[in-house]
């Protein structure tokens, strides 16, 4: 850009320096060898005219030059701001991409997958759920449980806290009761124990909209909470419960019409905790309860542990 400036300003003095040459030779030879007929005050008037002329020149050449440079100098400036710009909006980008890497950390400490939920071939409304909920790529623990456990095989999974466990077994659920058109007349087809009231509750949400284009109905039974309310609902007919050990016990006891024969598949949350909790021998009894499962999924949580695995 210099190198334009440079010319857009060097030439009319180039040019004006010719002409004033020019004009010094020829007064000079004209000194020399004066015309015979010639008629000097004429000849001074055109030269007089001839410099005003040519100043005239100068100065029109230099206001177009200034607007040309001025003109040049904008178009640099758009251009530099243009650049600027774009260099934002690179390094924007950019720094999008890093933190998308590094969530992606595989084998690192990150806890995504670069295997996505479309590639599971999900039903429609679960993958429109899950598109809802605004994830697109499976955690670690959730590309390594939910194939195996969509398959039928039981899987006992161990991942931090915070890894996604909660998909990694509700997909699956939710799969399931979808491909074997499970109605609230067939009871309940999938039972999640959590070890506490507050990690169910926050499982039948997530539940809650992953079964959002879903027929199937979902209930929610823990300690503390109304009992004859839960009851009722039961009894209308849930397919995918969420309880806390302690009171899932205590309904299989007491509320009639509770149908559990149909179940397909037992999700234990956190097992690790609910035997810290000592529902030991709650759980010993729920399983005495319960029908053979097809499908068994226990998760454990693992503090401190960087990968996360599935058995
Ligand atoms: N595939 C995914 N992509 C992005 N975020 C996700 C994905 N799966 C789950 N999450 C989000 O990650 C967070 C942790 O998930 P979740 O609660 O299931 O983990 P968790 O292992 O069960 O944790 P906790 O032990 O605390 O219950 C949640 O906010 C959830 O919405």
């Amino acid at each position: 850009m210099a190198v334009v400036e440079e010319k857009i300003s060097k030439s009319p003095s180039l040019e004006d320096s010719k002409k004033k040459r020019k004009r010094k030779r020829n007064r000079a030879s004209k000194a020399e060898h004066p015309n015979p007929d010639n008629n000097n005050g004429r000849e001074e008037e055109k030269h007089e005219e001839d410099d005003a002329q040519a100043r005239e020149v100068e100065i029109k050449d230099k206001k177009n030059n200034n607007k040309k440079s001025k003109k040049l100098r904008s178009e640099e400036d758009d251009e530099q701001e243009e650049r600027g710009n774009n260099e934002e909006e690179e390094e924007e980008q950019e720094g999008e991409k890093e933190e998308i890497k590094e969530k992606m950390n595989i084998g690192g400490s990150g806890i995504m997958s670069t295997e996505s939920f479309e590639s599971l071939g999900l039903s429609e409304p679960t993958i429109k759920a899950i598109k809802e909920m605004g994830f697109q790529f499976m955690t670690q623990i959730q590309a390594r449980a939910i194939p195996p456990l969509m398959v039928g095989k039981d899987v006992l999974g161990a991942a931090r806290t915070g890894s996604g466990k909660t998909l990694a077994f509700l997909v699956p659920a939710v799969e399931l009761l979808y491909n074997v058109r499970f109605t609230p007349r067939n009871g309940t087809g999938v039972i999640v124990i959590c070890p506490t009231r507050e990690l169910a509750i926050q499982t039948h949400a997530v539940a809650k909209d992953l079964l959002k284009y879903h027929s199937q109905t979902l209930g929610l039974v823990i300690g503390g909470s109304a009992r004859r309310g839960e009851a009722e609902r039961i009894v209308k007919g849930v397919n995918l419960l969420v309880a806390t050990p302690g009171r899932l016990l205590d309904h299989l006891q007491n509320t009639k019409g509770f149908i559990y024969k149909n179940l397909k598949c037992l999700m234990i949350d956190e097992a690790d905790r609910i035997l810290e909790a000592n529902f030991e021998e709650e759980m010993k009894q729920i399983i005495k309860y319960l029908p053979k499962v097809n499908l068994l999924a226990v998760y454990i949580v693992i503090l401190g542990i960087y990968m996360d695995y599935v058995i």
